[in-house]
């Protein structure tokens, strides 16, 4: 094989054939921006990396109007990198791009727009799209008439086999899909046709079908095709074929005429010829043979096209291109018009593609709907509320019982002349301990009680001395000239498992209540000053009630992270899951702009933040009858804009993450410390100063105190405990979406 390649391939023939290997172009082949309109593609040193990995290497490519070019190579050459390059999807690091005469992105080029048909790799379709909306989709972005859609929706569905008009694309096969894409790149009958390996799993009779229908939008209506297909020798139909093999093109020239220099019968035979050569190092040498046009090496080749009456040899057919491309071009300039940042028939596309996806995703609705519900319920009925029937070891050695049979509150204190008799108090005191919080569990020594309380049992024990009574009514009657011992004899002893700090604080903070209430109530008996048995510290209460729950203290903050919370997955989750299946990069290659993907989603998005926020605050104040003094209206706008706000960080963090799981791991990685430092569970006041202002400056924690200012003081919104917090929000709404929209554009 290598023998009969040398025979017949003389290096001259060899260096015309293979062009850009590195020699820097002197200067640019054309001058006058006609000579890139005869070129449908015209690249020139193209370089990208990504990283430090260089991928395209100073590819050169051009691909005339009207033609087939087929880009052959092996899997990860960098062929869809290249024609993400062409379309625009992506950066790169230098070298020229033109498309259709123009460079891609700049304003009257048309591109991104509807003069290319990009289909991509994947499939790149909304799954809960049918067959039909897939194809609708396409047409009205490209801004066409619904009757013209319509005709060409059925010229597709007949020429490509397609499923029934109403078949989910969720339930196609693979090779559906692709159909089905290539119709939705095909429906507007776009001057150049991009597609990445079309025909990947397509049956062969309608694999020749879409090669004849290739053949034909060529020849009549003078559209350029480029293909990338792994089947070599499918691309024989294609007037121009470029090879293509770590990053550069080592030929571009028909199969013909490439089967005829290197005198093989198959182009797996010629490619595998020019790898071993570029394997040798051997490409390179060309570059000291003269050359047809040394001023520039991407003008090197066998057979420019650079005429109308170049006739392109292949081995299905032999055709005329290159005609005419200028009529074509006017007839079709109002494609060519600046594309604007937001265009009603794109947004309305959009907004029908976006509200298929949501209301055909039952799943998905019923998990927005409940969720949100069920946080907030769970909440409401498992956080903050007193602990219930937490077991007390009780020892009386006054009486050896809990709960005192017969026991009558009459004659327990008796006033007389110069004081108050006592009796029997031990028990009266233990019926104040009949409270929902307290279990009292009989003990026969402050020894086995201890037992209790080491074992898990008890959460503490409570003590009564032997003679408790008398005791007490010695502290009573004798005041300050009461002796040390008898004092102590006096004393209620607890010790408490302080381990769970929050059981053990509420259980101390009860028994000093009760107490508090037992001792007035027997100085009222003893007809003692009222007040007396009162702290003289008299705390009264302007906002909120001493017995509030700490359920009261959460809520506000309750509301806010569940719907920050909600936000900012529901945004990641729908824009990942776009971009990932290429949704979002193919719209964008059809024209639509970044403005229009965002506002399309925030619309829907807050449509569904507005029910979720109604449902909470029903459940919350409606249902479960929280109580709140503000304005109602002011309650739901804080909350709403904390949703908003959490839907800016959702898309942000969409941008910044490249998959669904890097998402969830940033998303609750960065929400659940925002979560502790807001001031929900404990006051941002415990804190450090220096971590308190960090913690205030967070998303949520001063709109947590605006929504307990309004819910709780009832203050206005003229307030700057209420605005502040609305502004907090929209600053960092603002700042997520901005930043956002900056990544977009730089990251390509
Ligand atoms: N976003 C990316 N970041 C880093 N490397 C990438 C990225 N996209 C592609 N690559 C790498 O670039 C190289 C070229 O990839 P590309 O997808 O262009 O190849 P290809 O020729 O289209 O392959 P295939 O025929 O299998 O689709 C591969 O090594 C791939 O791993």
């Amino acid at each position: 094989m290598e023998k009969s390649y040398s025979r017949i391939f003389s290096t001259v023939e060899f260096t015309k054939l293979c062009w850009c290997f590195g020699r820097k172009a002197k200067r640019s082949p054309f001058h006058s921006g006609s000579m890139w309109d005869n070129y449908a593609v015209y690249v020139e040193d193209l370089v990208k990396s990504y990283g430090s990995k260089e991928i395209l290497k100073k590819l050169c490519m051009k691909v005339e109007r009207g033609i087939i070019y087929g880009l052959l190579g092996a899997s990860g050459c960098g062929k869809t990198t290249l024609l993400s390059c062409i379309v625009g999807r992506k950066r790169f690091n230098s070298g020229e791009i033109w498309v259709l005469g123009g460079k891609p992105g700049e304003p009257g080029s048309g591109i991104p727009g509807p003069r290319v048909g990009y289909m991509p790799q994947d499939i790149a379709l909304v799954g809960e799209f049918t067959i039909k909306d897939a194809v609708y989709y396409f047409g009205r972005i490209f801004g066409l008439e619904e009757s013209y859609i319509s005709q060409r929706y059925q010229t597709l569905h007949t020429l490509l086999e397609l499923p029934p008009d109403d078949r989910f694309l969720k339930n196609c096969s693979g090779g559906q899909q692709r159909r089905v894409s290539l119709a939705a790149a095909l429906v507007h009958q776009p001057e150049l046709l991009i597609m990445d390996e079309p025909t990947v799993g397509v049956d062969p009779v309608l694999r020749d079908r879409i090669w004849e229908h290739l053949v034909e939008i060529t020849r009549k209506e003078n559209t350029s095709v480029i293909i990338t297909t792994h089947y070599i020798e499918e691309c024989r139909q294609a007037n121009k074929i470029g090879l293509m093999r770590e990053g550069r093109l080592l030929a571009e020239e028909s199969p013909g005429r490439l089967l005829q220099i290197f005198d093989t019968d198959t182009l797996e035979e010629v490619f595998l010829i020019l790898s071993k050569r570029q394997e040798e190092g051997r490409l390179d040498d060309i570059s000291s043979y003269p050359v047809a046009d040394d001023q520039n090496n991407c003008m090197v080749e066998m057979m420019p096209y650079t005429g109308s009456t170049v006739s392109v040899t292949s081995t299905v057919a032999t055709m005329e291109i290159g005609h005419g491309s200028q009529d074509i071009l006017t007839t079709k300039d109002k494609r060519r018009m600046p594309r604007k940042r937001l265009d009603g028939n794109r947004v309305k596309a959009l907004m029908d593609k976006n509200w298929k996806q949501f209301y055909r995703n039952v799943t998905g609705i019923i998990f927005l709907l409940t969720f949100p519900i069920i946080q907030i319920s769970v909440f409401v009925k498992a956080v903050g509320d007193d602990v219930k029937s937490i077991p007390l070891a009780i020892v009386n050695d006054e009486t050896m019982a809990t709960s005192c049979p017969n026991f009558d509150f009459k004659g327990t204190a008796v006033p007389y002349d110069d004081g108050c008799h006592f009796s029997n108090i031990s028990c009266r005191f233990l019926t104040y301990l009949d409270h929902p919080m307290i279990h009292k569990v009989k003990y026969d020594d402050v020894e086995s009680g201890k037992q209790g309380v080491m074992r898990g049992h008890v959460a503490g024990v409570l003590y009564m001395s032997n003679n408790f009574t008398a005791y007490a009514e010695k502290r009573v009657d004798k005041g300050k000239d009461i002796e040390e011992e008898d004092l102590e004899l006096s004393e209620i002893k607890v010790w408490m498992d302080m381990s769970n700090r929050q059981i053990g604080q509420a259980i101390k903070y009860k028994l000093i209540d009760l107490y508090r209430h037992f001792q007035e109530d027997i100085f009222s008996d003893c007809k003692f000053l009222p007040g007396f048995a009162k702290y003289p510290v008299n705390v009264d209460f302007y906002y909120g009630h001493e017995d509030d729950t700490f359920t009261i203290y959460m809520l506000p903050g309750s509301l806010i992270t569940i719907m920050f919370f909600m936000g900012a997955m529901m945004t990641s989750q729908t824009i990942i899951t776009d971009r990932h299946d290429g949704v979002w990069d193919r719209s964008t290659v059809a024209g639509v702009t970044s403005l229009e993907i965002t506002l399309t989603h925030f619309l829907l998005q807050a449509a569904v933040t507005l029910v979720q926020v109604s449902l909470v605050i029903i459940t919350a104040f409606a249902v479960f009858q929280m109580e709140y003094n503000g304005q109602m209206w002011l309650i739901f706008l804080i909350v709403f804009m904390q949703g908003i706000c959490g839907m800016s960080y959702g898309f942000w963090v969409s941008v910044i993450a490249s998959d669904h799981s890097m998402a969830n791991t940033i998303l609750t990685g960065i929400f659940l410390p925002m979560m502790l430092l807001c001031g929900l569970m404990w006051p941002t006041e415990a804190m450090p100063i220096g971590l308190r202002y960090f913690a205030r400056s967070l998303p949520f924690t001063i709109s947590i105190e605006a929504l307990r200012n309004v819910s709780k003081k009832g203050w206005l919104i003229t307030n700057p405990g209420v605005y502040n917090g609305m502004c907090v929000s929209l600053f960092w709404t603002l700042l997520f979406g901005l930043v956002s929209v900056y990544l977009i554009k730089t990251k390509r």
